[in-house]
């Protein structure tokens, strides 16, 4: 998905995966990582989740990156923050109460820019991407990051030809492809068709939604 197609989805409030209350796996899972409170947490495609408030509110500095200003604007807004903006480079930076919101595109970040993060949460990120830029996604993040990282990772799997993306399809095997060489633990998969009646109505016959801790 380029660019364009994500702005016009801001630009017309047709953001169907934005939840108005934090995401359940996150808070069900995020504790077996065991990340410190203090430990800076990177939501890659942040969009404006509430999952970033979640995990702020556990005590973790929030990093995010994010293409579409007008979310970044609305997070702060909604969640009253004081945020102010400065220039870097290629991106505008949102800044203030424990979050550090880059606008602009996530393939742009560089090593120093994420030199800080021991967590990441990623929740309709990966999986909002084509097959192709999913690879240069996990290769990008793989090769920025410190070592030592920890990933929570939310995927759906469903037979592709079903429906086309975004959400796409990323099987398990495709996970333990992306992130061979890490230590890869399926921590929780459900069931999930029923929770999505959209789909289900587009000819959908199966949906497993699963969560992942990836470390290295
Ligand atoms: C499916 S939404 C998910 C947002 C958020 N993770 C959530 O759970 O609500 C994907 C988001 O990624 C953003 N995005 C897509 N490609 C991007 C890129 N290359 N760099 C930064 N953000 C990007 C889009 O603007 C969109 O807000």
């Amino acid at each position: 998905m380029e660019a364009e197609f994500w702005h016009e989805r801001w630009g017309k409030g047709e953001i169907g995966f934005h939840k108005s209350r934090p995401n359940p796996l996150l808070s069900r899972w995020w504790p077996a990582l065991g990340l410190p409170e203090g430990a800076t947490v990177w939501v890659p495609l942040c969009g404006k989740s509430l999952d970033m408030a979640w995990l702020r509110q556990r005590g973790h500095p929030v990093l995010g990156i994010e293409l579409a200003r007008s979310a970044l604007e609305s997070f702060a807004a909604e969640q009253q923050l004081q945020l102010g903006w400065r220039q870097q480079g290629e991106f505008a930076i949102s800044e203030g109460e424990g979050y550090c919101l880059y606008c602009g595109d996530f393939f742009g970040l560089q090593t120093e820019d994420v030199a800080s993060v021991k967590g990441i949460y990623d929740r309709a990120a990966l999986i909002a991407l084509p097959e192709k830029m999913r690879h240069r996604y996990v290769a990008h993040m793989r090769h920025i990051l410190p070592p030592g990282w920890q990933l929570l990772l939310i995927t759906l799997d469903y037979p592709q030809q079903q429906r086309p993306g975004p959400p796409f399809s990323v099987p398990d095997a495709e996970v333990r492809s992306l992130f061979a060489g890490c230590r890869i633990e399926l921590l929780d998969e459900q069931d999930v068709l029923d929770d999505h009646a959209v789909f289900r109505e587009q000819g959908m016959t199966q949906l497993q939604e699963r969560v992942y801790r990836i470390s290295t």
